[in-house]
């Protein structure tokens, strides 16, 4: 037989396969998992048992050991993930230890707990009896009962931590629920609520969901890793909450994103859950508000910088790498732009690296501008850019548009740019400011006379396009939008600025100023809009789109290295997917409700690219990536326990 630690190195539709094979030939028999402990915390190996019954306990504990991974050494029964059965006497060794999750330990297990779900059978064969009450409902029920909950509750913040509640204690039911709800829960396990409860994480913190990894930590970051329960890490989230949406700086905090991101990469994405990591760096605040605050959790400490910062980095990298392997994906998300577009430089040689904020962002507004060509005319070539907002988001959008025009026009990169404009805090990017400028803004400072504001640039540019990210809500005033609906038949509104509160404008705001005329997406959703006598549907312009897809594509194909056509390829796929229907509704952007099947044709898009560059490593290339990638995707639904 083989094991599922076996089975999991296979690719992910083999292993797939293999459980269905396995759970066919042995009838769908119910799966007890064993629980590796070690110093009172819960290991979960990924170990099947022939049967976990008290009477053949010996038999079954024999038939675990028979099927754990070939690695493990001396008896055990455990892969020696950490060397331990080759330590000396004198090293020291973490105590392992080997017991069935059954019964109460099995209510409390969130990776398997079925609450009232559980069967009649698997309440006898699991010591469940007396410990549930005798109603046994399946899982949609379960899933209607806590959606009727749910909507009882009037504020977003309780529906968040219902949420989280639910993570933590039911993970599958959590999951079908995002699965099944996804445009009505999108807007609570991430923004805008995410960004709400990042600010308050502090006083509604109950149990960690993630890794924090602190200045107090340095040197052993190593280890900090190898607490964390799961070994077989695919992707992993971090951000050091420097950015956390437009809302600044939230420290320790922002370990709500990470968390958020993870969980839509499995809803969205179909990445399991116990392959994703979501970890916050703390090297501190300059939040004062945060650092005087009795609940805040993270280092009461101003953050460090430099050299100090960068050594912490570079240990982190460095040990997921020596941890997890090459092939695991790092996901920086929400830092500053001072270290962003650095750290980004700097470890993509090395490893395999994707800024959400820069790259991420960029793919689905690119997608959204040529979907949007359709209902505007022209090429991308012939429109005329202008962003409010030089940071991440900003010259990470114009860098991949000006990239894609280059490749339809087969101009210099310097020309294409010359089509994009960006205003700062200090005005209009022009070459009279070269000298002072971060080194990602020099490319856009074109020739032109200084514009201190946004509504004079607009005058002065008369952009086709105009894209908010900036951070700063409201400053898509009535003046701007009216004057790009003055030379614009329709202007093209993106106010990509998250959450709701930092959005450029409402959709209100830019139907009514433009008449109608305008087509418009933002970050965080709004409500359709009614506008004499016509419903309005405003998209949503965010990277949720494009990283869980994207990020299948390459845990799929076993990318080693991630490229900008692969972020072309994805941005490719999100736009073939809006259909005419969508383009009635004024829709750039296909609804959230096709989420998984968009996914699996940006993850085919992105793994075919690599296959194509010559980055992937899972070889030989599956004919069909798109039923691969669907193949490969993470069901919610509940399993039968032998
Ligand atoms: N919809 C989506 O998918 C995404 C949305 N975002 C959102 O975009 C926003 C910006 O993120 P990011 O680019 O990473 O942030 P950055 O901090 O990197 O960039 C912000 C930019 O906005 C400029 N700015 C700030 N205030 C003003 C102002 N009053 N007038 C003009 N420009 C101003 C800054 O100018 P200066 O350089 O002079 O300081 C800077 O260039 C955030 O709200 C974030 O939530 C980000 C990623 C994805
Ligand atoms: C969506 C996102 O990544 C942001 O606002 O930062
Ligand atoms: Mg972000």
């Amino acid at each position: 037989m083989i094991s599922l630690n076996q089975s999991s190195m296979l690719g992910c539709g083999q292993t797939k396969a293999l459980l269905r094979l396995r759970r066919r030939s042995l009838e769908a028999a119910p799966r007890a998992e064993l629980v590796v402990r070690c110093s009172g915390v819960a290991r979960r190996g990924s170990v099947a048992m022939e049967n976990a019954s008290e009477s053949n306990g010996a038999a079954a504990a024999a038939a675990a050991a028979s099927v754990v991974d070939t690695k493990s050494a001396v008896g055990g029964g455990v892969q020696d993930v950490y060397g331990e059965d080759r330590a000396t006497e004198e090293q020291h060794v973490t105590p392992w230890a080997v017991s069935v999750a059954s019964g109460y330990s099995l209510l409390r297990d969130p990776h398997h707990n079925k609450g009232l779900a559980f069967s009649e059978k698997e309440r006898d064969a699991h010591y469940l009896r007396g410990l549930l009450p005798p109603a046994v409902v399946n899982q949609d029920l379960q899933e209607k009962k806590l959606m009727h909950s749910l909507r009882q509750y009037k504020v977003p913040l309780q529906r968040y931590m219902a949420l989280m509640d639910l993570q933590e204690r039911n993970e599958r039911l959590f999951y079908k629920l995002l699965v099944d709800n996804v445009e009505e829960l999108l807007p609570v396990v991430y923004t805008p609520t995410v960004g709400e409860a990042c600010q308050k994480y502090g006083a509604i913190f109950r149990r960690p969901q993630g890794l924090f990894i602190s200045l107090k930590e340095k040197g052993k970051i190593l280890e900090v890793l190898r607490n964390w329960p799961e070994k077989r890490i695919q992707v992993i989230v971090v951000t050091d909450g420097e950015r956390i949406l437009g809302l600044g700086d939230l420290g320790c905090q922002g370990m709500g994103i990470p968390v958020g991101k993870l969980s839509l990469y499995t809803a969205l994405g179909g990445l399991r859950p116990s392959a994703c990591l979501p970890i916050t760096i703390d090297v501190g605040t300059n939040n004062e508000q945060l650092l005087k605050d009795e609940f805040y959790i993270g280092l009461r400490q101003r953050r460090a910088t430099g050299q100090e910062y960068l050594e912490l980095l570079d240990e982190f990298m460095a040990a997921v790498k020596q941890n997890y392997g090459e092939k695991v994906l790092i996901q920086f998300e929400d830092f500053a732009n001072h270290n962003a577009f650095e750290l980004l430089e700097r470890y993509s040689r090395s490893h395999l690296v994707f800024n959400d904020d820069i790259q991420g962002t960029a793919s689905v507004v690119l997608a959204g501008v040529v979907a949007a060509l359709k209902l505007v005319g022209g090429t991308l070539a012939e429109h005329t850019f202008l962003f409010l907002g030089a940071g991440e988001a900003g010259t990470g959008i114009a860098e991949l548009i000006a990239l894609e025009m280059s490749k339809q026009t087969k101009a210099p990169l310097e020309e294409s740019r010359k089509k994009i404009w960006l205003v700062d805090s200090k005005g209009l990017i022009v070459d009279s400011r070269k000298e002072s400028l971060q080194h990602f803004k020099k490319p856009w400072a074109h020739e032109h006379e200084p514009v201190k504001n946004l509504l004079d640039a607009v005058k002065a540019i008369k952009p086709t396009v105009l894209i908010g990210s900036s951070g700063v809500g409201r400053t898509f005033t009535q003046e701007v939008v009216e004057a790009m609906a003055s030379f614009n038949e329709k202007p093209l509104i993106l106010a990509l600025s998250n959450p709701t509160s930092q959005s450029e404008c409402t959709a209100e705001q830019a139907y009514t100023w433009s008449k109608g005329r305008a087509i418009f997406a933002s970050g965080s959703p709004f409500d359709p809009v009614e506008y004499e006598g016509k419903v309005f549907v405003p998209g949503q312009a965010n990277n949720a789109y494009i990283f869980p897809g994207f990020g299948l594509g390459l845990v799929m194909c076993g990318a080693i290295r991630v490229h900008d056509d692969m972020l072309l390829a994805a941005s490719e796929a999100l736009a073939q997917q809006v259909t005419q229907e969508h383009y009635d509704k004024g829709l750039i952007y296909p609804p959230f409700t096709n989420i998984r099947k968009i996914s699996a044709h940006i993850a085919a898009k992105v793994a075919a690219k690599a296959y194509e560059l010559g980055l992937a490593s899972h070889l030989p290339r599956p004919e069909n990536l798109v039923e691969f990638a669907e193949s490969c995707m993470y069901s919610p639904l509940y399993r039968s326990y032998r």
